[in-house]
């Protein structure tokens, strides 16, 4: 294995191509490949993600590669960043290639669609005793690619492994820290955008401020209960995959799954919604994944099934919100946070 670090990043969309700019700017050798190998060809061209990050130029060390396995040929760290329902596929494609040094990572936020398996699962199935680390926290594609400061954090089981790909990415303002509970970090990033659509609706029909701060932190018991129960850490919930992505996605107009809730709230069909937004939009699949796991584990969380049965169009945006403010009167926290008194 050589000393030289290789990036292979594989999916050129918003956060891909960010993130592939990132680890290039460091001087770190970065492979974009990306399943359209014209969009390629010109962004190679022009320096240019023109359908995805227009305003960002692309650097001048950043490769271009449309051949899955000349791109991973070589590389010490994959960075999957494909939409979460490509994931499987994508892995399955990947695996073959792989040579036994590569590290495996993902900046993926969701689960597999169908099944509610978490991701480092997957990857845990087909690359058993492989590096592995999630790459998550609150971090627009937009602001990182524009330089703005932001903060995210790496999860692996493999202490050495998080470290490495910290200092691939981190940068004078990309700050990144490092932390060992995978499941957690994957949970809050997958979650958020399940509840940054209640937000969405509820502002987007004009419900007030109240309303918003009600929903996220009510919206953040959910995500603290549900991951609990699965083993993740509080602490990780709390931090930047979890309770910061939640602020940033309910709160900012450059996500994609609040944008989606702005305009069901504000009667825009859901069809019409997800193409006016032309990118991925999770929730629309992440919803139904976490209320199959909250399901499986007997929990009640009305924010996120509330989300769910408006993305099914099973009750309107307006049936939601009353549903959720008819729901009984009982206290804060009936058996404690953690159901320990
Ligand atoms: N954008 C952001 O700010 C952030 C995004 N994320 C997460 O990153 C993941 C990717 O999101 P993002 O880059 O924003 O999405 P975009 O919608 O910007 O781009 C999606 C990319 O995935 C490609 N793609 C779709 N399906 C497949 C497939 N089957 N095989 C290979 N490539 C495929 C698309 O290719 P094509 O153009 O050909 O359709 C496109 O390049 C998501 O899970 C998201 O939650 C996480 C943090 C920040
Ligand atoms: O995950 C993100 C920011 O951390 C991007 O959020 P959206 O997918 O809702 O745009």
């Amino acid at each position: 294995m050589t000393d030289q670090p290789i990036l292979a990043v594989l999916g050129a969309g918003s956060w891909g191509t960010a993130l592939a700019t990132l680890a290039a700017r460091n001087g770190v050798p970065t492979r974009l490949w990306g399943r359209d190998a014209a969009a390629l060809a010109e962004m190679a061209a022009s320096h240019r993600n023109q359908r995805y990050l227009p305003d960002l130029e692309l650097p001048a060390g950043l490769a271009f590669e449309p051949d899955l396995a000349k791109a991973v040929h070589g590389a010490t760290t994959v960075l999957i960043v494909v939409p979460s329902h490509a994931f499987a596929q994508m892995l399955g494609e990947l695996v073959p290639l792989l040579g036994p040094d590569t590290s495996i990572s993902w900046a993926t936020k969701g689960f597999e669609p169908g099944t509610g398996r978490f991701l480092h699962e997957l990857v845990a199935e087909r690359l058993p005793g492989r590096a592995a680390a999630v790459l998550t926290g609150p971090s627009f594609a937009r602001e990182v690619a524009a330089g703005m400061p932001s903060a995210v954090t790496v999860h692996s089981e493999h202490e050495a492994f998080a470290q490495r790909l910290a200092d691939l990415l981190h940068a004078p303002n990309f700050r990144v820290y490092t932390g060992n509970d995978v499941l957690g970090a994957e949970l809050g990033g997958a979650m958020k955008n399940v509840l940054a659509v209640a937000t969405g609706v509820a502002d987007g029909m004009r419900l007030g401020l109240n309303a918003r701060a009600g929903l996220i932190t009510r919206g953040m018991n959910e995500m603290l209960r549900l991951g609990v129960a699965l083993g993740a850490k509080p602490e990780t919930l709390m931090g930047l995959s979890g309770l910061g992505d939640l602020v940033l996605t309910c709160t900012g107009d450059l996500s994609r799954n609040r944008r989606l809730g702005l305009a069901l709230g504000q009667g825009v069909g859901i069809h019409e919604a997800v193409a006016q937004i032309g990118q991925v939009v999770e929730s629309m699949v992440t919803a139904n994944e976490v209320a199959r796991l909250a399901d499986k584990h007997g929990l009640d969380l009305p924010i996120s099934k509330g989300v769910r049965a408006v993305l099914r169009g099973e009750v309107t945006p307006v049936e939601g919100m009353k549903a959720l403010m008819a729901r009984e009167q009982k206290p804060e926290y009936p058996q404690g946070l953690f159901g320990t008194h």
